[in-house]
Formats: C-alpha cells, structure tokens, sequence
C-alpha cells in the first residue's frame, strides 16, 4: 500500500535522524500527516515514538539532514509555531488551579485595553472551550478535583486556544494511558471532535484497538527506522502486531491459572476496615501465589489501595494488615510502610524511578543493605552481576547498567522497576497500572514474569485500568466502588462485559 497523502500534508519531514551517543533513537525517519487526518504513531518501547515527539517540540535537536515543511512552507525542527501544539503525557496542568487559570496560564488571560484581567470574559471562554467537548466541569474549582479523562480534556482544549480554523496539528502523546476503560472512549470521541474542527492529530498509543477506533492512517516505527505508514482501514490487529514487533507477537497472553499454593489457602496478606483517600472500611485477603485484581471506575479507591497497603498513600489512613508470614500480629495500616511490601507505582516518573540515578543504581537501591560486604562496602561485583541478570531475565533494553535511567524509553524504565521490586524475593508484590506505556511484546514478557513469580507463591495484587491487564493476569478480581467492594468476580467468569457492567454499576 503507498503512503502517499491525497491532501496536502500539514506537516511533512523526511530524512529525520537522531543518535544520542551509541545509540541511534531514530534513522532517517520520513513522516507525512493529511491536513485533518488522525494519524496513529505506534512502534515497540524503545523504538523512538518519543524522540520523535520530543524533536518537534524542541527538547531535542535532530541530527543534520532532516527537512521538514508545515503547511508547505519550510519549517525548523522543534521552533516554535502556533500551528503545532502538544498535550504531553504528563498534561503540564496544575493541580491546584481551576480549568480557568490553566488555560490562562498555557496562552494568557483576557485582559482591557488598560491590562485589567477580564474575569467574566476568561470565565466565558474556558467554559466554551470545554463546552465544545461536553465537559460539564466547574471550571473555577481546582483541578485536583477532576477526574483523569475531564483534566484530560482540559490540557486539550488549553492547547487549541486561539486556533481560528482549527487547521494546525495536535499531538497526543498517550492521551490514554491511565484512563480507565469506561472513559477511554470519550476521550476517542474528543479527537474525533478535534478532527471535525479541522485539526489534524497525530495520536502517539500503545492500545491498537484505539487505533482502529480512532485512526485514519498509521506509522509504525521499529528500531527508530519508519516501517510502514498504512491506511488502518487495510490493516487487521494482527497485521497491525506483526508490523510493530517483526515476528514476536503472534501468541496472546494465556488465561492465568490457580495456582497450587493459592489453592492451599494460606494467606499472603490481609486487610481490614481500610480507610483513607476515597477508601471506607475495606476488606479482602490474598492468597500465598494469588493474582488478584483491583478493578474501578476514577474516584472508586481502586487506584489508591495500592499506595495505602505500601505505605505509600501521603493522607491519613486507618485499618489493619496483617502479613501472616511475618508476624500472626495485626498491624496498624498507618504503619503500613513496616511491612516492606514493595510498589510498582502508577506514576512512573513522578514515584517509579529516580531520575539522575543510573539504570543499576535505580535497580539496587532498596537492596543496598543486602549487597553490603562483612567490611560494609558496596560489593560491586556483586551487584554488577545481580543487575545484568535482572537485565536480561526483564530484557531491558539498555546501553548499559550504567546508563542514566533517563536515557532509557518509557517501559523499559517500567522494567527497571519491576525488576527492583522482584529482586527483593518479596512475600507480597503490588502493582499499580503495571503496563502503562508498555509495548505488547514487553507486556507478554512482564505478564509471564508476574505469573512464574506466583505460581512459586508470590502474592500479587494488580490494580490496572486497562481491563486487559487483569484478563490477562488474575484468578480473582475486587471491583470497588465508593471506596468499597462492590463485586468479587473468579476464575472464567472474569471477562471484559462482566467487568465493565460491574465497574459501571449496569449489571
Ligand atoms: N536522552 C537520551 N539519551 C540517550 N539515549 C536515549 C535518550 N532518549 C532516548 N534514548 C534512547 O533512544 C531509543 C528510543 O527511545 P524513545 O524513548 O524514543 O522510545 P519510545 O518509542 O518512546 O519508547 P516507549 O514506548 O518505551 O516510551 C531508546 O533506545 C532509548 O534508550
């Protein structure tokens, strides 16, 4: 299939390369956007989509050869243009401001003639902008109070401000990572709306059924070289697949079994009255060797549980745990932290790695007391041999154990962290959004590790808004609702429709 463009391309580069020292992130990338097309960018972890990404915003410069042209007119690389706008992942809103004042802070208030700061006009205008989209938010309230898909929308409608026709491109880089599954959906249904606009997108994920959802045409990158750019109307999921990992990718994930010891019965971890965040009074048990998944909507609790049961929730909290392989005492949840139960968090950037550290470092951090010698000195042999083989057993894809962690893309920091967490031998693992970011070929690997762990007994407990993840791993799953358990779902009655009713509350 050609992929040449039948309207004029708003953005075209070609020849687009970047090296960063041994590594070539990117080699001589060519890419084509249609005036008011959406166009997915997919490709493995590590293939590049960000370096390309982070070039046209001008985080970084493009190695020499590159030309581009924005609306055919030449175009320097990474300058800024008001035909180019961005939603980052991390959506650069402020919390603590309302809709009205993020707005304001991404392009300006509206002011008088004399500089005064028209309230009332800048109030009209925010509640326009994301009128547009049927958010129907108070938008002088802060925004820590709205939910994932409504800041979302916020950070989208803050970078179209001012945009007349509409005829620039907007790029989302992951818009969907952490949405949960309910909301997905709507935020597809506001790019189409970007799109109707007359807004070209070029829409950076790693779900391909959004794709097929929402895409006119695709480009997939691999090893930073352009695969292909197809039309997605061609294109079958598993033709989608194989283009984006070569050969790797046609098994899927297996269901998961019971495994022996979480059929023995013994408890790993115990919980009860639970309460703090949107939690009240919640209780469950995990089985030694048992996958169990925490389902909900945004606000349900289910994506604080695993902070509160770590230790690692910030607000007060109340309730008891108990970890019968440590002690049969019951613990004050407060003093959760005591427990040692290691956390893959959500928020990778902001509580998964540290950013100056390298790769090793970042692995070893915790284990620092169990790598100390007789004479307490760091045995580097020693680490350096438990960091290559955590490496390898992860496949992290790194220049080295001695590269910055910076340097390595999105989920294969997500390894590093993964791999930090196992290589405690832990009784009980918690797992907060384990694949955000993940590519499919990297998130069969880390689903094959998480079940090898619990059939030697590891208790795991998967909280995930990305249904996928918990079809794929758990025997069990809580659905919470209000900071409650609402519904218990086992074994083959754990599927998408079941669970969605059930986070929904339409079943
Ligand atoms: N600042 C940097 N210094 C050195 N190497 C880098 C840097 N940024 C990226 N790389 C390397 O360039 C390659 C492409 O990384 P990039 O982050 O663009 O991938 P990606 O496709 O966005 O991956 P993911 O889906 O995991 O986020 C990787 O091998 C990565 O380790």
């Amino acid at each position: 299939m050609s992929d040449t463009v039948t309207t004029s391309p708003v953005l075209s580069i070609t020849g687009l390369s970047k090296r960063f020292g041994g590594t070539q992130a990117l080699r001589d990338v060519d890419l084509n956007i249609a005036q008011g097309e959406i166009h997915a960018l997919v490709g493995p972890n590590g293939s590049g989509k960000s370096t390309l990404i982070k070039i046209l915003a001008g985080y970084h410069q493009a190695d020499a050869g590159a030309e581009a042209r924005l609306d055919g007119e030449p175009f320097e690389l990474g300058s800024d243009h008001d035909r180019l706008r961005f939603v980052h992942q991390e959506l650069g809103l402020v919390g603590e401001l309302s809709a009205m004042d993020n707005l304001a802070l991404s392009r300006g208030f509206a002011r008088s003639r004399l500089g005064n700061i028209r309230w009332r006009e800048q109030e009209h205008r925010t509640v326009e902008l994301v009128h547009r989209f049927g958010l129907d938010i108070d938008v002088r309230r802060p925004l820590v109070d709205a939910t994932p898909v409504q800041r979302t929308v916020v950070a989208i409608a803050a970078a179209l401000q001012g945009w007349e026709a509409d005829q620039g491109l907007l790029v989302l880089d992951e818009p969907t990572a952490v949405l949960p599954p309910g909301e997905v959906g709507k935020l597809l249904d506001i790019v189409r709306e970007v799109r109707r606009g007359g807004a070209s997108v070029l829409y950076v994920s790693h779900r391909l059924d959004e794709i097929f959802q929402v895409a006119d045409r695709v480009t997939v990158i691999r090893g930073g070289r352009r695969i292909a750019t197809r039309p997605v109307q061609g294109l079958t999921p598993q033709s989608l697949a194989s283009l984006m990992a070569g050969e790797a990718t046609e098994r899927s994930a297996e269901r998961p079994k019971v495994s022996a010891t979480s059929r023995s019965g013994e408890s790993a971890l115990e919980a009860r009255e639970l309460t703090g965040g949107p939690l009240r009074g919640l209780g469950f048990s995990l089985a030694r060797g048992e996958l169990l998944g925490i389902a909900g909507l945004a606000g349900s609790g289910h994506d604080v549980l695993p902070y509160v049961v770590t230790g690692a929730w910030p607000g007060d909290v109340q309730g008891q745990l108990r970890c019968p392989a440590r002690s049969p005492e019951w613990s004050d949840a407060s003093r959760a932290a005591r427990l040692g139960i290691p956390l893959v968090p959500g928020d990778r950037a902001a509580h998964g790695v540290i950013a100056d550290f390298s790769v090793a470092e970042n692995l070893t951090l915790p284990l620092l007391s169990r790598l100390r010698t007789g004479r307490r000195l760091l045995d580097g042999r020693h680490e350096a041999a438990l960091v290559d083989d955590w490496v390898e057993r992860v496949g992290i894809r790194t220049a080295g154990r001695d590269a910055p962690i910076t340097t390595l893309s999105g989920g294969n920091q997500q390894k590093v962290v993964m791999a930090r967490c196992l290589a405690l031998e832990p009784e009980v693992l918690v797992l907060c959004e384990p694949t955000a970011g993940v590519d499919i070929a990297t998130r069969l690997q880390l689903y094959d590790l998480i079940k090898e762990q619990a059939a030697q007994g590891l208790g795991v407990i998967v909280s995930s808004s990305d249904v996928g993840d918990l079809l794929a791993l758990c025997t069990r799953v809580l659905v919470l609702r209000d900071g409650q358990v609402v519904r218990e779902i086992a074994g083959e009655a754990i599927t998408e429709p079941t669970l969605v009713h059930a986070m929904e509350g339409t079943e």
